[in-house]
């Protein structure tokens, strides 16, 4: 980067450019760091560093983008910057991930979603969460949801977008939007938990964790539920303001970084505390085993800086493919009144523009009818397209509400999908109070899909909790799409097992 000559510098922007695509628009450039073994000549001399800076701030500025320094640090030789390298995208675009809030009641989980979205403390008596309460039921075409969403909006440079007594046009200014999946502490609600878990498609899960309570009532079912669905964690300790420090560190820290390093979770815990905590932690994250851990104070506001630099970080985990024939996971339907019906979820695969015809599906018999796309929102704004890895709600024509499923899909014609009635897959049995054989009968979770199963055989006679196994499973009510490698959950009361779909029965298959 110190003074590349045309070629050089040509090939740096396409190296640029791709590692944009690649990761959603957006990377960290690291700039004198070299290769682990030479150690002494990492670093760079100031006019080197200069020199350096200079190019890569011409290099993102030839891609539309902003450079910002993330840290310096020293090496041997001399200097070290790490740069955050992000798109400015246009009003109606912007990098999109979501967050799934899950904890234990009281932990404060409404609370921080009102601090950060609403920029403004909370009084230790339910202030913040009132916000967020409000602006519930102002959400997108009238929806009210027993899974509420809050956003928070990051410009190309990382600056925070939300203000305090404003929410609007936090999409439009934003370069990234944070969606929390606020997703019910109660045991009574683990359905919604559930749900928002493996229909919501998170890219990560916030844990919070009340620091004065400590890990109780539904926690560890939390942590468990994200990983046995492959979904990175973070823990937020909050309440750090009213809790004594020996309960902090001597019951609630210790215990939580037992937790996690233990056999079944096998993670590597680390206390974040400065800057620097947080830039390893964030662009490691999606990648390997680490869970940050933060201790903040909705009532002092320690810390809150810091969770709010990690969230800036955190990358979209799933590489999502717009090149290929569409398939849009629906996750909610509305009836707008002067709209018709609406239906909301994840675009998986391709792009869906304004007044497409695409087959949904599939019905109680598994068939797949034509429909066409009338107008399309994206986090209540009205779009012309929409691509892979974006939530969206779309008005369809001439379609009624009644007809249409969570779980259903909406894909390309000519991708000729496919309903089944039964599935293999390998499954992993949390917990069960008794024993589970054939015949046992349970709710299946499968990204938006949640339909009773019933076992029609498994390679063991009998399971019992932390057995695992190969199982057949059959929907009772009506055929679904389902794909191989999507992970799902079986449960029904205190029973709950996780599995991974190995293959779906051909022969049943319904056209
Ligand atoms: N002192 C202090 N109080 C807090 C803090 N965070 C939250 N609270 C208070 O704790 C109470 C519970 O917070 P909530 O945000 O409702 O908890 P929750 O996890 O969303 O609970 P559910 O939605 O019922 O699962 C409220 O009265 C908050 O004002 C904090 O950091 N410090």
């Amino acid at each position: 980067l110190i003074s590349p000559d045309d070629d050089e510098y040509d090939l740096l922007l396409r190296q640029l450019s791709h590692r944009l695509l690649e990761n959603h628009g957006e990377c960290v450039y690291s700039i004198g760091e070299s290769e682990q073994d030479s150690e002494e000549k990492s670093g760079l001399l100031v006019d080197e560093l200069n020199a350096s800076r200079a190019t890569l701030q011409s290099l993102a500025e030839a891609l539309d983008s902003d450079c910002t320094l993330l840290r310096e640090r020293g090496g041997r030789r001399g200097k070290v910057e790490e740069h955050l390298i992000r798109k400015r995208f246009d009003e109606n675009d912007f990098l999109e991930v979501k967050v799934a809030v899950v904890g234990n009641v009281d932990a404060g989980k409404s609370t921080l979603l009102g601090v950060l979205t609403h920029c403004e403390l909370d009084n230790g008596r339910g202030y913040s969460r009132q916000k967020l309460f409000r602006h519930k039921h102002e959400v997108e075409s009238g929806r009210t949801s027993s899974i509420g969403n809050e956003i928070l909006g990051f410009t190309s440079t990382g600056s925070v977008v939300n203000q305090p007594k404003s929410t609007c046009n936090i999409c439009q200014r934003a370069a990234k939007v944070i969606t929390f999946v606020d997703l019910a502490g109660h045991e009574r609600y683990l359905k919604t938990t559930v749900f928002g878990m493996t229909g919501h498609l998170p890219d990560f899960c916030m844990l919070m964790v009340g620091s004065n309570a400590g890990i109780i009532g539904t926690t560890k079912e939390h942590l468990g539920l994200a990983l046995a669905l492959n979904v990175p964690v973070f823990v937020v300790v909050t309440k750090i303001d009213m809790c004594p420090e020996n309960i902090l560190q001597v019951e609630t820290l210790k215990l939580l970084v037992k937790i996690l390093k233990s056999p079944g979770c096998r993670k590597i815990p680390v206390l974040v505390s400065t800057k620097d905590d947080v830039i390893v932690t964030a662009t490691n994250f999606t990648s390997e085993r680490v869970c940050p851990i933060f201790q903040i104070s909705n009532v002092t506001g320690q810390n809150i800086d810091l969770l709010k630099m990690f969230l800036n970080l955190l990358n979209c985990r799933t590489k999502f493919d717009d090149k290929v024939l569409p398939e849009f996971l629906i996750d909610d339907t509305f009836s707008v009144p002067g709209v018709g019906t609406v239906v909301s979820g994840t675009i998986m695969k391709g792009c869906i523009n304004s007044g497409d015809v695409l087959l949904l599906g599939p019905d109680l018999l598994g068939k797949f009818e034509s429909i066409q796309i009338k107008s399309i929102h994206r986090k209540r704004m009205p779009v012309k397209e929409v691509r892979a890895g974006q939530t969206a709600a779309f008005a369809l024509k001439k379609v009624k509400r009644s007809h249409i499923r969570k779980g259903m899909v909406m894909v390309h014609p000519k991708s000729n999908p496919s309903a089944v009635w039964e599935y293999m897959g390998e499954i992993l049995v949390l917990h069960h109070p008794t024993t589970i054989s054939s015949k046992y009968q349970a709710m299946v979770h499968c990204g938006s899909i949640r339909q009773t199963a019933s076992i029609l055989h498994m390679n063991k006679d009998h399971l019992r909790t932390g057995d695992k196994a190969a199982v057949h499973f059959r929907f009772l009510k009506n055929p679904e799409f389902i794909k191989p490698g999507t992970k799902f959950v079986f449960r029904e009361g205190r029973t709950k097992a996780v599995g991974t779909i190995t293959k779906v029965r051909l022969k049943y298959f319904i056209k």
